[in-house]
């Protein structure tokens, strides 16, 4: 059989994320398998808030054309990036063991924002990090900070920043970390839908993958980030909205939160809802993220949101 072709965006997150998987098609399934590096519109742009560049999936648009004609045969993505609807023809073969789902605090000087002198200056380009960081401390100066990690983490080492903000998935995975200061808990920094997890895409036609692919699925990671991916769905979620969802499983039940601030009035309260459900499959998991859209529209959601 022909080599089995991953296409990864070449930053040093996507290429770890990349060679894991090759390594467990490898070691598990036997499979050759080789990597195909490409730059994405999302690694072009690099002067502009994400927010305000709008496009939806603009790192995953490059790899899906690979995967269209044959040049490659899986993408692997950090979930959280992945749209919440797929183009045509393509689906998410598999939703891996999530790491660290939280979001880290990283800073020379101050061991919490908390630690912050009135008015200090935090980076990240994130809305959700954004409005998350306004509720918790209203005096601080939000500036944007863009980049891969490693130029994120240059940029607060420059000076710039008083501390940053950055998924703890991806510093653990490229040996960063001891640059965390603390990590947030989860309802006072909601992660995003999906951080932290790995999610493989591939050609919807492409049984074998696909079958052989769907035995690197673990199940509770999946649910939990389905009830997630739904409530960013719901509310017609890209990732430019400062929406917050993170469901962890307390026995057998998942246990979803959910946070939706204003992008253009970052300093308004916080839309947030935490719901409990027994939960055992996909139907379970997204309607109850259905139920958390639903309790956010019943707080005046429609008043958070751009207007359509
Ligand atoms: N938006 C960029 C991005 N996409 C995935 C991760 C981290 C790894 C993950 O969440 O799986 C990051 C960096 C960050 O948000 O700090």
């Amino acid at each position: 059989m022909n080599d089995t072709v991953i296409a990864t965006r070449e930053s040093r997150l996507a290429l770890w994320q990349a060679e894991h998987v090759r390594d467990l098609l490898q070691q598990r399934f036997g499979l050759a398998v080789r990597l195909l590096g490409m730059t994405t519109r999302g690694d072009q742009i690099l002067d502009r808030a994400l927010s305000k560049v709008g496009g939806k999936g603009l790192f995953v648009k490059e790899l899906e054309a690979a995967l269209e004609d044959g040049r490659a045969h899986l993408a692997v993505h950090s979930l959280k990036d992945v749209p919440m609807e797929l183009p045509p023809g393509f689906v998410l073969a598999a939703v891996m063991e999530r790491e660290d789902p939280r979001d880290a605090w990283v800073s020379a000087r101050h061991a919490s924002p908390l630690d912050l002198p009135q008015g200090a200056v935090v980076g990240t380009s994130s809305l959700r990090r954004v409005v998350q960081l306004l509720a918790m401390r209203p005096d601080l100066r939000i500036e944007p900070l863009r980049g891969n990690l490693d130029t994120r983490l240059r940029k607060l080492d420059e000076g710039g920043y008083d501390g940053i903000v950055l998924a703890a998935a991806g510093l653990m995975r490229l040996g960063l970390e001891s640059r965390i200061r603390m990590r947030f808990d989860v309802d006072t920094m909601i992660p995003a839908a999906g951080q932290g997890a790995l999610g493989l895409e591939v050609r919807e036609d492409a049984a074998d993958l696909r079958a052989t692919i769907a035995r690197l699925v673990h199940a509770p990671t999946l649910l939990a980030c389905e009830a997630e991916r739904e409530v960013s769905r719901g509310l017609g979620g890209s990732c430019s909205m400062p929406l917050a969802a993170h469901a962890h499983w307390v026995g057998s039940e998942l246990k979803l939160a959910a946070a939706l601030g204003d992008g253009v009035a970052p300093t308004r309260p916080l839309l947030k809802v935490e719901l409990t459900a027994a939960v055992q499959g996909v139907d379970e998991a997204r309607a109850l993220g259905a139920r958390a859209v639903a309790a956010l529209r019943a707080q005046g959601a429609a008043g958070y949101l751009p207007a359509a």
